[in-house]
């Protein structure tokens, strides 16, 4: 029996997603086309979400196809490759065309019928050539409803809003269906982390699984809880809090029964791979499963529960974790999804409360969660440089925590301080192991000092409201990798877990990494507390001591002998920045426990050569810097040779400074550069000079990172949540964004990862007209395929500097007049607001670590210019390599805090008139913005 296509008229776009077993059809499909056509290489598919094109005019004759033909096959995907060899189609073409014509717009199309019946439309364009099944709508609705699948919910998935996609991935993997799920608390995060796993898994042409509430859903199973979904199910995803696939602590994944029932329920739903966002539970039970699965899945073959086939084809469970978790109590990783989204929520509640606490000059006892982890109290602690924590990786007996804290908050109110917070972490013990409450702490304050005091629980705040920038990029690219991980998994390779180090996506084994995190708590529990802080990560352990450093500085006997201490000498260069007064509070407190003498250069510069603004910290005019935003010591942008060099030489050797610490961005580059070449003419420079990079552009050679750039990412971020939110309230709007960042476009690149925008425009790679073209075309696309589903909202990021003609107005004005009435474009600028109000807590705490860096470079290189000082001008020694070494950029490179001189940034790593480094570090990461959204790139 045969049937007959209707015959269309116009351009018609379905979307659909396919089943897996549609999927299969098709792959078989196109690798018998591919090898029709062309004959070197087997084609690649980019997913399962496909976009069909039906190009059909009056001129197209329906085609008669067999009925009984496997109609399915060419429902999925649609896809792109590029082919030099035209000619090689232009003959195929005129050997096997049902229909071909050539048409004004496009140079050929051309229709083509294989042997088996099927149609496939082929479309020459410029550079590629593109394949595209055609069938008429009808019927492919109906193939996938006559193939509904118990376990894929279709209702969800038939109707699609998504884009096609930009690149073909180099290999498919057909076999491949990749579950995640999220266990254990709910964190920040864990959305964004799914949505990159989804799109990842579809994107490089695997089927994508969603395991609903934890283990519960892979203990109960069957479609409700094993769901294939598509790319449109998870749009938006990155800025929702909580986790929308659910989260459970299961009972019965615990025993071996839970875990065997999900085992058969994985195979049932024919996942190959599993990805667990969770904590160290989760992934303890992952680890866990992996371990038990050959004999789980004997089992289930002795028992009949599955068959042979089966039974060969998932011999091994492919694993891998993504750390989903508040406590940030995962060893190996510097970082879990949603810590620090939960620290942003502590430290804005203690802000408040600081305000309170002041006026009644009040004390505070906060409690916060954590339950075997203090990385929350401790970053907290810095963060709001709070007065005491307690935390159960360092108890102490009651009488010693009791009488340090009280020693501590006396001698800071003895100095005028009016409030006193104490952070206690949910999980903090005394030495013998006796739970200590946030009451037990209130009662000592109360009893020993006689403090007005209040507690105040956070409770699940802390795990509320959308996840902060950092949480929303980092899970992005770990989902990301952990796909690429689970597919270049082999049954030798050890399950892996993704981490993070400084600022480094890395794998970790994750046996490993859960064994070493059960040993922390295991040394807790027998009483081996310095063994528990030895397990811990080295920063964790660095963290600490500058914490305890700095609430005690200037109350005790300085740490270092007296001829050591130094004069050192602080300043703020370049535009504001968050973190800016974080550093300046830090190294003056870290100075004071030192002995050293910390100095501030009001106004930058030229507020030292105008008006000498330059005076000593002294502790209590510090109070509150740490949580200030801008900068309390002033900033500009001019350069000492702006300034007057000589005069500032003057000034160094006035106040007789033995170091100088600069936080600032380009111009405080340029500054250092500058004042270690004028050594040469100035002893008054031969001190050791560190950089402290800070600015919203990250564009400073020599570190990944500058301070002020999270707090601008987190700024833009919400800037854009809230115009998206408007945007697609009005139903059909694309908000063009101003983004500031030079001739970087780091903060256009990760605010688009954060907030999903549809396009990002950076300074690195301009804006053509066919990009812009194309852009239009798939924001059209990607408007008419939301119907049915509401309109969304779309956002567009534009780096000020990626074109001078191309403004926002423009961009915004061009969309609009391409998109015929059927939505609009307005531009957005939120320009200085990208500064930020209060600093990150991230800003913050790396801003105290840094500084403490920095104040321990001019200690170590003391000697080094001392003895340097001592040698007439005419022998000094100004390119000797330990001289150069004494004036760096202290930076994050890869999963390294790093020191690298000037001369070497300055003269070979930088690319001078554009003000950026040559390497861009963050390269990668711009495939992944666009990758996810779908955004084809010419
Ligand atoms: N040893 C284990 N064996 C089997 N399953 C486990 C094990 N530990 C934890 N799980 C499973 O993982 C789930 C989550 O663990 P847990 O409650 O410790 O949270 P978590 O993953 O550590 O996250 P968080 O601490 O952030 O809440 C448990 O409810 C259980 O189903
Ligand atoms: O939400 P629940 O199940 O009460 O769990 C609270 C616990 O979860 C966490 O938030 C994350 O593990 C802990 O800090 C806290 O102890
Ligand atoms: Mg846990």
């Amino acid at each position: 029996m045969t049937q007959s296509l209707p015959l269309l008229n116009g351009t018609e776009e379905y979307s659909l997603v396919t089943t897996k077993a549609l999927y299969d059809d098709t792959v078989k499909f196109y690798e018998r086309y591919f090898q029709l056509v062309h004959d070197k290489e087997i084609g690649t598919l980019t997913n399962s979400l496909v976009t069909i094109k039906l190009v059909v005019d009056d001129s197209f004759k329906p085609l008669d196809i067999a009925e009984d033909k496997d109609w399915r096959a060419i429902v999925s995907s649609s896809l792109v490759f590029s082919c030099t060899d035209i000619q090689y189609f232009k003959n195929l073409a005129g050997k096997q065309t049902v229909q071909a014509y050539p048409n004004e717009t496009n140079p050929l199309e051309v229709y083509l019928k294989d042997p088996n019946g099927y149609v496939v439309g082929i479309t020459e364009t410029k550079n590629a050539i593109s394949i595209k099944p055609t069938l008429p709508k009808q019927s492919v609705e109906s193939s996938l409803i006559s193939s509904r699948s118990s376990r894929v919910d279709i209702s969800s998935a038939s109707v699609t809003t998504g884009s096609s996609y930009p690149a073909i991935p180099k290999t498919v993997n057909t076999q491949k269906s990749i579950a995640v799920m999220t266990s254990g608390g709910d964190a920040p995060g864990m959305n964004a982390n799914v949505r990159a796993i989804v799109r990842t898994t579809i994107f490089k042409g695997c089927n994508a699984f969603v395991v609903m509430e934890g283990y519960e859903g892979l203990v109960k199973g069957g479609p409700e809880y094993i769901k294939q979904v598509c790319w449109e199910t998870v749009r938006n995803w990155s800025c929702e809090g909580g986790t929308n696939i659910g989260t459970a602590r299961s009972k019965e994944f615990r025993e071996r029964p839970g875990r065997l029932l999900g085992a058969l329920h994985l195979i049932e739903a024919g996942v190959d791979a599993l990805i667990v966002c969770g904590g160290d539970g989760s992934l303890t039970g992952a680890d866990l499963f992996r371990s038990e699965w050959p004999s789980l899945i004997k089992e289930l073959l002795e028992t009949g529960k599955i068959s042979n086939a089966q039974f060969d084809r998932y011999q091994h469970l492919n694993i891998c974790g993504t750390v989903g978790s508040i406590d940030n109590d995962m060893s190996t990783t510097d970082a879990t999804i949603g810590a620090y989204s939960a620290l942003d929520r502590i430290c804005q509640a203690i802000d408040y409360i600081e305000a309170t606490a002041n006026s009644h000059s009040r004390a505070f006892v906060v409690e916060v969660m954590g339950r075997n982890c203090g990385w929350l109290a401790l970053m907290a602690g810095i963060a709001t440089s709070a007065d005491y924590i307690l935390i159960p990786e360092k108890p102490a007996s009651s009488r010693e925590w009791q009488d340090q804290m009280c020693d501590i908050i006396s001698k800071h109110r003895s100095r005028g301080k009016r409030t006193t917070i104490v952070i206690v972490a949910e999980g903090a013990i005394s030495n013998d192991l006796t739970p200590i409450t946030s009451k037990d702490v209130h009662k000592v304050l109360v009893d020993r000092l006689s403090l007005d005091c209040r507690i105040t629980t956070l409770g699940h705040v802390q795990r509320g409201g959308t996840a902060v920038a950092y949480d929303r990029i980092l899970a992005t690219l770990q989902g990301v990798e952990a796909v690429n991980a689970v597919l270049e998994s082999t049954a030798d390779t050890p399950s892996p877990l993704i981490a993070i180090n400084e600022n480094k996506i890395t794998r970790k084994p994750l046996v490993e990494s859960v064994q070493l995190t059960k040993s922390v708590a295991d040394a807790i529990h027998s009483k081996d507390f310095k063994k528990a802080m030895a397990l811990r990560d080295s920063e964790f352990v660095e963290h600490l001591g500058n914490f305890m450093a700095i609430n005690s500085a200037d109350h005790i006997e300085p740490k270092l002998p007296k001829e050591t201490h130094l004069k050192i000498a602080i300043v703020n260069v370049g535009a504001p920045a968050g973190g800016m007064n974080s550093a300046v509070y830090s190294m003056a407190t870290y100075c004071m426990s030192q002995g050293h003498k910390p100095y501030a250069i009001y106004n930058g510069w030229t507020g030292l050569t105008r008006h000498e603004s330059v005076r000593s910290l002294n502790w209590k005019d510090l109070l509150g810097w740490q949580s200030r935003g801008g900068s309390e010591i002033g900033t500009n942008r001019n350069t000492p040779e702006e300034a007057d060099i000589g005069l500032i030489a003057y000034y160094f050797q006035k106040y007789g400074f033995d170091g100088v610490i600069i936080v600032g961005g380009f111009e405080a580059f340029v500054s250092l550069h500058q004042l270690e070449r004028a050594r040469e003419n100035y002893t008054a420079f031969r001190i050791p000079m560190v950089l402290i990079p800070a600015t919203l552009s990250n564009n400073v050679p020599g570190t990944e990172y500058s301070l002020g750039s999270d707090t601008a990412l987190n700024s833009l971020m919400q800037y854009c949540d809230v115009i998206k939110q408007s945007a697609a309230s009005t139903r059909g709007r694309v908000f063009v964004v101003d983004v500031q960042g030079g001739n970087s476009g780091y903060l256009a690149t990760h605010a688009a990862i954060a907030v999903g925008a549809q396009v990002s425009y950076v300074p690195e790679e301009g804006i053509s007209l066919e990009q812009l073209t194309q852009d239009i075309e798939n924001l059209k696309e990607s408007f008419d395929k939301a119907e049915g589903r509401g309109r969304f909202g779309q956002l567009i990021l534009k780096s000020s500097n990626a074109s001078k003609v191309l403004t926002p107005e423009v961009l915004a004005d061009v969309i609009t007049q391409e998109a015929d009435g059927h939505y609009d474009a307005k531009c957005a600028i939120p320009g200085h607001v990208q500064q930020g109000c209060l600093p990150s807590p991230i800003d913050r705490t790396r801003g105290t670590r840094l500084a403490i860096r920095a104040v321990g470079f001019i200690e170590a290189q003391q000697k080094v210019m001392e003895q340097a000082r001592t040698i007439d001008d005419d022998d000094f020694e100004f390119d000797a390599p330990e001289i150069v070494n004494t004036a760096s950029v202290l930076g994050v490179k890869g999963s390294n805090i790093v020191f690298t001189s000037i001369r070497q940034l300055y003269d070979f790593e930088t690319e001078l008139s554009r003000r950026v480094p040559k390497t861009i570090h963050w390269e990668s990461s711009r495939a992944i913005a666009d990758h996810l959204v779908g955004r084809k790139k010419l």
